[in-house]
Formats: structure tokens, C-alpha cells, sequence
């Protein structure tokens, strides 16, 4: 599996991302190639990964047995189209798009009736603890293993039966991140103006969400049961607890989930 050549266009945040996990599970650098418009970020992928870089789309999928489109969906009409122009002979090979949002019928429309795997990483793969959704469209059980060992290495798969499914990934997963981040970001604020130094605010932070999220991987409770672990009667963890239920946050988390299901779908009607 390892001898197929894996190309990705596009060298942003996620392909980077996929490119990390791939070299930590063990896949041949010379077997990566990444191409994009300009050069600073291949410099930098090629001197992290040792993968080999090109600034030429054309050049990179020539030399592919699977093409990773990894650039944002506003940009993969051109770059979908330019390819298939000047390279038709791709249609034979395999696809796979980390774009939010375009469905498969768009990119048959583009490239034919390719075999492709719509995927929804999300950004901490780069370490290992991703989530990964994953969509196969006319692909054999082949491709479909080779896309699964491809996106291993970035923490964990799902397989997806239904397209429109990846939408759903996006709320839970692969925009969630920035969730947390946020709230993160929330709390390291809070505990400067406590005084706390920045950067001692920002490891106290994330090594705490870092436990909390280990102690729910780990353990058999829900995430209700483990609260009420930290919530002793009349203490302070009830207070903060009850501000935030009065401040609505179940009703804020579901409202932000859900607009971005609607902005995934409004992006499959107007891209
Ligand atoms: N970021 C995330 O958390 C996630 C993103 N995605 C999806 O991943 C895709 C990429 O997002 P992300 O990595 O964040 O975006 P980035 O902007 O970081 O990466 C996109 C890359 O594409 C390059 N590019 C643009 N046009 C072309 C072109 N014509 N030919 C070659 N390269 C080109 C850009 O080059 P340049 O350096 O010149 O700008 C840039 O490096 C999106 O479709 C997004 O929906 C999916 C899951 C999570
Ligand atoms: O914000 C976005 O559109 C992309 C898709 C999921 C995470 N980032």
C-alpha cells in the first residue's frame, strides 16, 4: 500500500495536518509530494517531512496514484477544472477532498465520475488526536482500506454511510476545535486578570482540558457523571456551573453547532 504515490494540492493547515500523520504512521516521505501557488509553506513541509514539493499542480498529480485536493472550497472549481484540462488521464485515479461543504455530485461535475473519498479531518491530527469522517464514493474495498491507513496516523476514523453525514462530522468535529479553543481562550483571559503570567495561564488551561478530556477518554462515566464528580453540594463548582446553564450554554452550543451544518450547506448550494 505504502508504494502508492499520494499527492496533495494545496500545502495549507490541513494538508499539513494529514502529511504529519501519514510520516508518523510510518508512510515513505519520497511517496508524498505537495503542490501549491506559492512556495514558503512547501519549504517549510519539505524541511519538517523531507516530502517531496512542486509549485506546479500538473507536475504533482502526473505523478500520483492518489490526489489529495486540500485547498479551500472557493478555490476548487479552478483548480478541479485546470487539472482536468491539461491532465484528463487523473480521472483514472483516486480522489480524495478534505473540502467542508462540496458535495461528490460537484466534483463529478467537474472531474466526471471519478472514484473519490470526501474526508473531514480536523486540525489535532497534526499530534495524533484527530477525528477523521470519511465518505467513499464508487471506490473498491482497496481504496477505501489504503484512505483508512492514510488517515490513521491522525487519531481516529469514522466511516460515514450517508454524504450527507460529513455535514454532521463538521458541527461535531471538524469545526469543534475552535470550540474549545475559544472557551480556552476565554479562560486563560480570566486568569490573567487574576494575575496569572500568560503563559502560565495557557498551560494551566490547556493541561486541565487536556486531563478532563483524558479522564473522559479513559473512563466509563458520562460527561454528566464526571461533572457531578467535581461538583461538591454548596462548593464553588455549583456556582460556576449554574452560570453558565443561566447564561443558556447548552442552547449556545447546539445554535453554534447547528449554523455550522447550515453554512456547510449553504456552501454545497452556492460553490
Ligand atoms: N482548517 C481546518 O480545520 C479544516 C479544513 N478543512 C478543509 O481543508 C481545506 C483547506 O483548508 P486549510 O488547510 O485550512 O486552508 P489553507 O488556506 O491553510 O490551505 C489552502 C492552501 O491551498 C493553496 N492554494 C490555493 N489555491 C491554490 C492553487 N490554485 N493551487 C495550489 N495551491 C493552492 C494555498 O496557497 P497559499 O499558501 O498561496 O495561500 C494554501 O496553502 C478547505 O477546503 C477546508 O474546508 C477540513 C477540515 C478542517
Ligand atoms: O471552517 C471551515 O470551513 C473548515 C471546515 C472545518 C474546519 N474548518
Amino acid at each position: 500500500m505504502n508504494d502508492n504515490v499520494v499527492a496533495f494540492i494545496g500545502a495549507g493547515n490541513m494538508a499539513r495536518c494529514v502529511i504529519a500523520a501519514m510520516i508518523k504512521s510510518g508512510y515513505p516521505a519520497s511517496n508524498i509530494i505537495a503542490s501549491n501557488r506559492t512556495q514558503p509553506k512547501l519549504t517549510q513541509l519539505a524541511e519538517d517531512y523531507g516530502i517531496r514539493t512542486c509549485l506546479d499542480n500538473l507536475e504533482a498529480v502526473r505523478q500520483a496514484d492518489v490526489i489529495v485536493l486540500a485547498v479551500k472550497p472557493q478555490m476548487m472549481a479552478e483548480v478541479c477544472q485546470h487539472l482536468v484540462e491539461h491532465a484528463p488521464e487523473i480521472r483514472e485515479k483516486l480522489f480524495v477532498t478534505v473540502a467542508a461543504g462540496l458535495p461528490v455530485s460537484r466534483y463529478e461535475s467537474w472531474l466526471g465520475e471519478v472514484r473519490l473519498v470526501r474526508s473531514m479531518p480536523n486540525t489535532p491530527s497534526l499530534v495524533g488526536l484527530g477525528v477523521t469522517g470519511l465518505f467513499p464514493s464508487r471506490c473498491s474495498n482497496y481504496e477505501k482500506a489504503f484512505v483508512d491507513a492514510m488517515f490513521k496516523g491522525t487519531g481516529m476514523t469514522v466511516w460515514l454511510e450517508q454524504e450527507a453525514e460529513i455535514d454532521h462530522v463538521i458541527a461535531v468535529t471538524g469545526s469543534a476545535p475552535a470550540y474549545f479553543f475559544f472557551f480556552m481562550q476565554a479562560m486563560q483571559q480570566e486568569a490573567e486578570t487574576l494575575g496569572f503570567a500568560p503563559e502560565q495561564a495557557k498551560k494551566m488551561v490547556a493541561q486541565t482540558a487536556m486531563g478532563a478530556a483524558t479522564m473522559a477518554l479513559e473512563s466509563q462515566h458520562s460527561f454528566a457523571e464526571l461533572r457531578s464528580q467535581v461538583t461538591s453540594k454548596g462548593g464553588t463548582t455549583h456556582e460556576a456551573v449554574t452560570s453558565f446553564a443561566d447564561a443558556g450554554l447548552e442552547t449556545m452550543v447546539s445554535n453554534a453547532m447547528q449554523a455550522a451544518i447550515r453554512r456547510a450547506r449553504e456552501m454545497a448550494e452556492t460553490l
